[in-house]
């Protein structure tokens, strides 16, 4: 399936300050794709070069084939939620999104569909610079569907949202995605990724660190051991080795049994008769697993060129 957005060598620099630095990736459809990284990596720098509001220094970034600036309705091609700090206008919620169909030759219809898909039909006679911040995130939201687009673009859509809200927000990412859309998500919360998307895309420092489905994701990053707790460490480890199984010293005298099970380290050491107080698997989590990825790369100033 070909890409519905392509990132091409794109560098974006503030100043002395380099934001994005020679990044590619592609986004496809039918699918939920994570855009991952710490504080700062340049996740919405890249995702306000996609809908033009930011100028590339260099590189280009392409929407169906085409610049934003070049989309005839780019409504209806791509709809992003980028400002989480919801919408100012003194005008009621449905009286916002009156004027944003008007201005973009959308079907007024469209409107009471959109307030019905993010459940804000109720409200829709409050002013919009009202709503608390959960609220303001479905109108976010809500104007990102007016068009009906094949693409849509969500910076962090989590945040400020209650848990039911957060329930919502994946359910309905994932459908958006389910209907064929390309649906593109930042957060800087490998967990909150690891329930949502299908696909991920890792920066940091404006590079790209990873670009792989979830699955491969886990199985490359995350580490799994068996953790063996004994007063018998050296005996421990010699039966270990001569089975031909791969152990590491852990933290406080532990070892580490790698690549094995718990029947087997379990079996071995009843063989040889060695005391232990625990065995246990362990598997790093996919936030540790993430942290590793981009501990060299967190750098909330981003590079300065000297
Ligand atoms: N308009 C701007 N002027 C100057 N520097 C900017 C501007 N926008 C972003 N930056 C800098 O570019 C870098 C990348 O910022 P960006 O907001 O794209 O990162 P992010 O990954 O979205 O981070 P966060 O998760 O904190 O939102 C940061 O160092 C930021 O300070």
């Amino acid at each position: 399936m070909s890409a519905a957005i392509e990132v091409r060598r794109l560098t974006k620099r503030y100043g002395r300050t380099t934001a994005v630095d020679g990044l590619s990736f592609e986004v496809k459809p039918g699918r939920v794709t994570g855009f991952l990284g710490p504080n700062g990596a340049g996740k919405s720098t890249t995702m306000r070069a996609i809908v033009g509001l930011d100028r590339p220094t260099s590189g280009e970034v392409l929407v169906d084939g085409r610049r934003y600036d070049q989309l005839e309705q780019p409504l209806r091609h791509v709809g992003a939620l980028l400002d989480a700090k919801g919408v100012h206008s003194g005008r009621t919620v449905r009286a916002h999104l009156d004027g944003l169909a008007l201005s973009n030759r959308i079907p007024a219809g469209r409107v009471g569909e959109v307030l019905e898909i993010v459940g804000l039909s109720g409200v829709a006679g409050k002013r919009a610079k009202g709503l608390s911040l959960g609220m303001a995130q479905r109108l976010g939201v809500a104007a990102a569907l007016l068009g009906d687009p094949r693409v849509l673009l969500l910076d962090e859509p989590v945040n400020g949202l209650d848990p039911e809200g957060i329930l919502w927000i994946r359910a309905l990412m994932k459908r958006l995605a389910a209907e064929g859309r390309t649906v593109f998500v930042s957060s800087h919360l490998m967990s909150e990724m690891a329930l949502t998307a299908d696909h991920l895309i890792v920066i940091g420092q404006g590079r790209l660190l990873a670009d792989s489905s979830v699955t491969e994701f886990v199985s490359r990053n995350s580490r799994s051991f068996i953790l063996i707790r004994t007063p018998e460490p050296e005996k421990a480890r010699d039966a270990l080795a001569g089975a031909g199984i791969e152990v590491a010293d852990g933290p406080d005298g532990t070892l580490e049994a790698l690549h094995t099970t718990l029947e087997t380290v379990g079996a071995l050491v009843a063989r040889h008769q060695i005391t232990v107080y625990e065995i246990s698997p362990q598997v790093a989590s996919l936030e540790e697993a993430f942290m590793q990825l981009t501990a060299d790369a967190v750098d909330y100033r981003a590079k300065q060129e000297v």
